[in-house]
């Protein structure tokens, strides 16, 4: 059995909509999670997006090192992509992407003139995989609240356009991109930072697959220090079942959730969980 298993009548309604978000706009802010810009970017985004113009957010920069930020930097400019990062709950960020987003505005209404069309308000979306931090950065680019940033149960409304400058317009609602289904060992990573929206898993084996990318990227040291265990001498499971041990009376459910809620709300330390592919 695959340790996370997929609900695919809402992957595919969540692709539609999706679609029909992307119709609407002329620029793309797509948001990816800083601790994996790999895994939380869904390989199919590009065709969707087509030629449009699109601005790539690593969000959530505070759960991350200063190491692993430049060299993402690094790695995506070899790529021929800038990236911006955020941290969308402070704020972090934020004007750097209006100064962006504005520049594409322009730019776009340039070539409108050129063409002998009109300038008009250019449209963007912000889009990425669930709960990345997509209404928080809304938020923040609108300097209010128009979002609800935290789980809110299927709320259909009309969608608005809010204003952000005399040239550009925001979608006042994000565009979630479906799950992706193709590689297993990133939807466990997309799990563990609870990127995953409608799917099903089992939290131990999660959090097992977690301690052991911990130890893999080089922190192991983190966990040593935080729960007196040395993780490099077992397996994850293991380490779950030895916290259990030692600290909760043998209750598993207790050790994996306090590990995988301590790494979630970044209380463990900042700690990436991807790094740029060598070479
Ligand atoms: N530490 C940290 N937390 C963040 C950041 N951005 C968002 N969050 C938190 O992450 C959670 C999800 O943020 P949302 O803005 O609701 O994410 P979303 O992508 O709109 O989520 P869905 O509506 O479920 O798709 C919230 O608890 C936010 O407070 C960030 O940069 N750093």
């Amino acid at each position: 059995m695959s340790l996370i298993q997929w609900y695919p009548g809402h992957i595919a309604k969540a692709e539609r909509q999706l679609k029909e978000h992307l119709k609407l706009v002329d620029v793309v802010l797509e948001v990816l999670d800083a601790r994996i810009p790999l895994a939380s970017h869904h390989p199919r985004v590009n065709d969707w997006i087509g030629s449009k113009p699109r601005l790539l957010v690593l969000n959530r920069v505070d759960m991350i090192p200063e190491s692993a930020r430049q060299a993402w930097v690094s790695w995506f400019k070899s790529q021929g992509e800038t990236i911006y990062f955020t941290n969308a709950k402070q704020g972090e960020g934020v004007k750097a992407i209006l100064k962006a987003a504005r520049e594409v505005g322009e730019e776009i209404n340039e070539k409108r003139k050129n063409r002998g069309l009109l300038p008009r308000p250019v449209r963007a979306v912000v889009i990425g995989l669930p709960n990345v931090g997509k209404s928080a950065l809304i938020n923040r680019l609108l300097g209010r609240k128009v979002v609800a940033s935290a789980r809110r149960a299927g709320v259909t409304r009309q969608l608005q356009w809010v204003r952000i400058s005399d040239t550009l317009e925001l979608l006042d609602a994000p565009g979630i991109i479906p799950s992706r289904l193709d590689k297993q060992e990133d939807a466990v990573k997309l799990a563990i930072c609870e990127d995953i929206g409608d799917a099903g898993y089992d939290n131990q084996r999660i959090t097992a697959a977690l301690v052991d990318l911990v130890v893999e990227m080089q922190y192991d040291e983190i966990l040593k220090s935080r729960y007196a265990l040395d993780p490099r001498t077992m397996t994850g499971e293991e380490f779950i079942e030895r916290l259990a041990q030692t600290r909760y009376k043998e209750d598993k459910e207790r050790a994996t959730m306090q590990i995988l809620n301590d790494f979630r709300k970044g209380i463990m330390g900042a700690i990436p969980l991807e790094l740029p592919p060598v070479g």
